[in-house]
């Protein structure tokens, strides 16, 4: 059973701080992987604070096991040492992505970061949840741990979908906690957990495709050459954890697109994630952060017609023509999205700011 209504807000901890009632909505277009036990990677990372939106300390899968320790260190020197990073007022955020609940390092990581680096750890990423009890555990845990820190901001929980119990559980997972800050795809986990037949971390299949019907039913119909139209793995996840999130307010993000050479098909990947509701996307190469500071910012187009929108509506009721399109209160509270979008970006980002105000006032010609 969950907790009643009355204590869900109440600390887990005598002298933890008290739960968040509203997740803090802060960009995070990007969250850029970052393995602190790798030198040169993580010489990288002071330089990245200011320019994406959320750096993560990964210390699970694609870290080897012998350099575990070295991650977690890595990470703890990090949060202390860099400048801008993490906390309230961090120019980028710092999160982490603490190994699973069931390997031989979950705990250390915990015990080890919040006592270190807790004030400026904004989330904690946990792997392959598979129900509320994952949740639970790191909850009261957390909770533990900041009272002792003597920590006065709760740590943030996100949790990735990789198995197929989880995506079944999705709305408990998302439920569990106050803490609860959103969901990531975890495509190969997931693909693996589900006995998919694909080898690749995220992306489409030319193998998954549904192809043009026959001109007729003859053989030579069916055999000559028709179009193929190849489909989306992963639209049912995705969909499914947009549905969840927006329900228990948390924000969903797609998650690791593996194949770093083919920045075509990730930006397709990551505009779908966005035009379904994602907040944002991972990024594991460098080259990938423009790409999703780029797609998870509304273009200059859609917010210079969302204004019009907006301004067209007035007091947001009725309908009106523009364009030759019908806009009523529906489409401007889509809009609304987008305006509200933007402003909270241009708050952080000076060159969209720049180019957001660079569009006419709404109702002045074009
Ligand atoms: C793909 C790899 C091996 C290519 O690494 P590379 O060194 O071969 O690439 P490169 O193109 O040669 O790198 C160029 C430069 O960028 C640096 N660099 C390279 N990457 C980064 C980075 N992330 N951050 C900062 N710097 C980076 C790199 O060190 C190098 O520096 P240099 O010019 O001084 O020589 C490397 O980029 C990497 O390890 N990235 C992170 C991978 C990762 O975190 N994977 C786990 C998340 S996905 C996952 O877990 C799945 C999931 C959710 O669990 C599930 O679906 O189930
Ligand atoms: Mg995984």
């Amino acid at each position: 059973m969950s907790r009643s209504a009355k204590d869900f807000f109440r600390p887990l901890a005598v002298g933890a701080p008290l739960p968040v009632r509203e997740v803090p909505a802060r960009p995070s277009r990007a969250i850029h992987f970052f393995d602190p036990s790798n030198a040169k990677m993580a010489g990288k990372v002071p330089g990245m604070v200011g320019t994406v939106d959320v750096l993560l300390g990964n210390l699970e899968d694609a870290v080897k096991a012998d350099n575990k320790v070295a991650a977690r260190e890595g990470l703890v020197r990090i949060g202390q040492e860099t400048e801008g990073l993490g906390g309230p007022d961090g120019r980028s955020q710092l999160w982490t992505r603490v190994n699973a609940l069931d390997s031989p390092w979950a705990l250390d990581d915990l015990t080890t970061l919040v006592p270190a680096i807790g004030h400026k750890l904004d989330v904690v990423m946990v792997p392959k949840v598979e129900g509320a009890e994952d949740i639970h555990y790191v909850d009261r845990l957390l909770a533990q741990l900041e009272a002792k820190a003597g920590l006065d901001r709760p740590i943030l929980v996100h949790a990735i979908l990789e198995t197929a119990r989880g995506v079944a559980d999705i709305e408990e997972i998302c439920a569990a906690s106050p803490r609860m800050q959103g969901l990531s795809l975890g495509p190969a986990d997931l693909a693996a957990d589900r006995r998919m037949k694909t080898t690749r971390v995220g992306g489409g299949h030319p193998g998954y495709l549904v192809r043009q019907d026959p001109v007729d039913g003859s053989p030579e119909a069916i055999g000559a050459a028709r179009a193929t139209y190849q489909q989306d793995l992963w639209h049912y996840t995705i969909a499914r954890m947009v549905d969840a999130c927006a329900m228990h307010g948390l924000s969903p993000y797609y998650g690791p697109f593996g194949d770093i050479a083919d920045t075509v098909a990730c930006e397709d990947q990551f505009r779908n994630a966005f035009l379904l509701g994602c907040v944002g996307t991972w990024t594991l190469h460098p080259k990938q952060v423009d790409i999703a500071r780029r797609v998870f910012s509304p273009s200059v187009e859609d917010v210079a017609h969302a204004r019009r929108v907006v301004a067209a509506m007035g007091d947001g009721t009725g309908a009106v023509m523009l364009d030759g399109k019908m806009e009523d209160d529906a489409s401007l509270k889509q809009c609304l999205v987008m305006v509200d979008l933007a402003d909270q970006l241009g708050a952080i980002d000076p060159d969209l700011k720049a180019q957001y105000d660079a569009i006419p006032a709404a109702g002045a010609s074009a």
